[in-house]
């Protein structure tokens, strides 16, 4: 059984729970649209996606104690162009709570981070005002993410489709996800290889297609290697998280985009 495995096991377990007690529309916190899609596809610095992230399966803990509402306003305030919170709690200790704290925080659009497998999860993201949605193409079969990408895309909120693997890809390409993540970290082996994105983004039509590098960046010199792939975005989770310099680090990831 891999990790992703037991986490999806938790997942329907919290969905299960959630359909028996989830309230619609609760938490609404004046929703309006913040789009990714078009932030990115236009800046011209490499666009960041700070995470919120207190612990990882594969490091333990990062930072347990932080204030999300405080770590994302610094985030902002630095040069983040989003704000990832990741929500779920028994594998990498975040809540609900962050995510809402975060919104109430920030201008920047909010990612929710989580293993989306239910349509509930989707109206609970939105109650609590993220503009950007996970999708794992490793955590679903096809159909099953076809539905969930229209149906996110029917509240005009953007899909950030994760992919890890050719095989991924296809399928990204298949629903039409016009925002791409590619996962460095492979996810049974917790392995991180920047070569995963200069392999897979080489077959995205990246004048279209936003396309997002995601895990391991924690210098200039990763940042400069996989803007030639044409990515307009990373997302960074650990070295935003243990920065003592947030000015220092976003000045260094932001390269110029040319
Ligand atoms: O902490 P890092 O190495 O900067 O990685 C961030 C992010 O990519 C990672 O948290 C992540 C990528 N995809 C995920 C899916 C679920 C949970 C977490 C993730």
């Amino acid at each position: 059984m891999t990790i992703l495995d037991k986490i999806l096991a938790e997942k329907e377990k919290e969905v299960a729970q959630l359909k028996a007690t989830y309230q619609q529309g609760q938490h609404q916190v004046g929703f309006e649209r913040r789009s990714l899609y078009d932030s990115f596809m236009h800046a011209d610095k490499m666009g960041i996606i700070a995470e919120i992230k207190r612990a990882s399966p594969s490091k333990g803990t990062i930072n347990e104690a932080v204030n999300p509402a405080e770590q994302a306003k610094h985030y902002e305030e630095n040069g983040a162009g989003v704000i990832s919170v990741l929500t779920d709690t028994p594998f990498f200790k975040g809540t609900m709570a962050d995510l809402k704290a975060v919104r109430k925080a920030v201008k920047l659009p909010i990612l929710n981070k989580d293993f989306i497998i239910d349509e509930i999860q989707i109206d609970r993201a939105k109650d609590y005002g993220a503009s950007v949605i996970l999708l794992i193409a490793a955590a679903l079969p096809k159909e099953r993410l076809q539905q969930l990408f229209n149906y996110t895309r029917s509240y005009d909120l953007d899909v950030l489709f994760e992919i890890h693997n050719e095989k991924e890809l296809a399928v990204a390409k298949e629903i039409g996800a016009n925002i791409i993540g590619i996962n460095n970290r492979n996810l049974k082996t917790f392995e991180v290889d920047l070569a995963t994105t200069e392999r897979l983004a080489k077959d995205i039509d990246t004048t279209r297609t936003l396309v997002i590098s995601e895990s391991g960046f924690s210098t200039k010199e990763e940042v400069e290697r996989i803007k030639q792939s044409g990515v307009r975005g990373i997302l960074v989770g650990e070295t935003m998280m243990r920065s003592d310099d947030l000015k220092k680090t976003f000045d260094e990831l932001r390269v110029p985009l040319s």
